[in-house]
């Protein structure tokens, strides 16, 4: 059977997929805190395997929820979830046992004013975003007790409102206690994940994780954009372009390093086989993004580069120079288009 030979009439996955995991499986309720590529990815691949998921959506996104559910398509496999439980307001969705929160950085401030009634006594935020910095900036809201610092594994993007697809493999996500650690409420996750046929993520040390995805995606989406628009491909086949990723990743290892971050040695050749492993037409979001005058996750990936540097104590002069020219045509183009 092909992974895309048989379509559930209600809720489900359509292909087999590992299940079972480390807690037990049932009774979490979950809150999905935008249903875009990851959040509709994750949200609807737990609402496919039954679980209690209530979506804070907008929009299109949040009527076709409403209406028909969400599907997930992809190379590894399709999952449907017809009508979901969403709503625009917090209140009609919470509290809740776990919240992924799954907006772009530039939206996790409005995002975050709206989580107190989905956060009861008990609750765990996870946060997905790219970038080293969302972690913190939820503690600074509602203490780092609630946290679990996440990180997604996933190329998924929203093709129409309700339907999202993913590339490549059908996704991962790693999350961990704000000392690195688990707990019940990590290993009940993790279950629930694993159940629902996700892969499950359990880096040693979920801060250098985290960093180890910053060092490969930033240099990569910030010459991308610089560029114009080129691909992984043709960023790594250049020399001049090569030389600058490495550059690039070089730098923010070293920062991350002189913030002591337990980043291994190895850390800037893994990103580079990583970036060398990757298909040649890829390209970030975050390219993806500037180039099209939308608000984008600049500030989260080039800025953090440049504002960490700087507390490091550390030179950064390639960030240095991406992010002028970065802010320079952003300020030229977003909010026209
Ligand atoms: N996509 C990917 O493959 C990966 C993404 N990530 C990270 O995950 C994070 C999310 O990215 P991604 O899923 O691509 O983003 P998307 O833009 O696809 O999805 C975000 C969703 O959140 C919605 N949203 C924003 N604010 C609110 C709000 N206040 N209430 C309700 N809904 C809201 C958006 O709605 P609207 O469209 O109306 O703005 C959108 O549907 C980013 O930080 C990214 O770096 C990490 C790994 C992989
Ligand atoms: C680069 C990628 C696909 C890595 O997961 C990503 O998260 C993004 O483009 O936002």
């Amino acid at each position: 059977m092909t992974a895309r030979s048989r379509v559930d009439a209600g809720a489900g996955r359509i292909d087999a997929g590992p299940a079972g995991g480390d807690g037990p499986p049932v009774g979490a309720s979950i809150a999905v805190v935008g249903a875009g590529g990851v959040g509709g990815h994750l949200g609807g691949r737990l609402a496919a395997a039954g679980h209690d998921v209530r979506f804070l959506a907008r929009g299109t996104t949040l009527a076709a929820l409403r209406r028909t559910g969400l599907r997930v398509t992809g190379d590894a496999g399709d999952w449907v979830a017809p009508a979901l439980r969403a709503s625009d307001d917090p209140h009609d969705l919470g509290p809740v046992d776990y919240v992924l929160l799954c907006v772009k950085t530039p939206h996790l401030p409005p995002a975050l004013d709206a989580l107190d009634p989905l956060v009861g006594t008990d609750t765990a935020v996870v946060t997905v975003q790219n970038g080293v910095e969302a972690p913190e900036q939820v503690a600074a809201r509602l203490g780092r007790a609630r946290v679990l610092p996440g990180l997604a594994r996933v190329v998924a993007t929203p093709v129409a409102p309700g339907e999202v697809r993913y590339h490549g493999p059908p996704g991962a996500l790693g999350f961990a206690e704000w000392d690195g650690g688990a707990s019940d409420r990590v290993f009940r996750l993790r279950g629930l994940l694993r159940g629902a046929g996700v892969d499950v993520l359990e880096p040693a040390d979920i801060w250098a994780a985290l960093w180890a995805k910053f060092l490969l995606v930033v240099p990569v989406g910030s010459l991308g954009a610089a560029t114009g628009g080129a691909t992984v491909g043709e960023l790594r086949s250049r020399p001049g372009t090569r030389r600058m990723l490495v550059t690039g990743m070089r730098e923010i290892y070293e920062t991350g390093i002189a913030l002591g971050i337990a980043l291994p040695p190895d850390a800037p050749d893994t990103a580079v086989a990583l970036m060398d492993r990757q298909p040649a037409d890829s390209t970030t979001s975050l390219q993806r993004d500037i180039l099209a005058g939308r608000l984008s996750e600049f500030d989260a990936w080039t800025g953090a580069v440049v504002r960490l540097a700087g507390r490091a104590g550390r030179p950064a002069p390639l960030h240095e120079m991406l992010h002028e020219l970065l802010a320079t045509r952003i300020s030229r183009t977003v909010g026209q288009k």
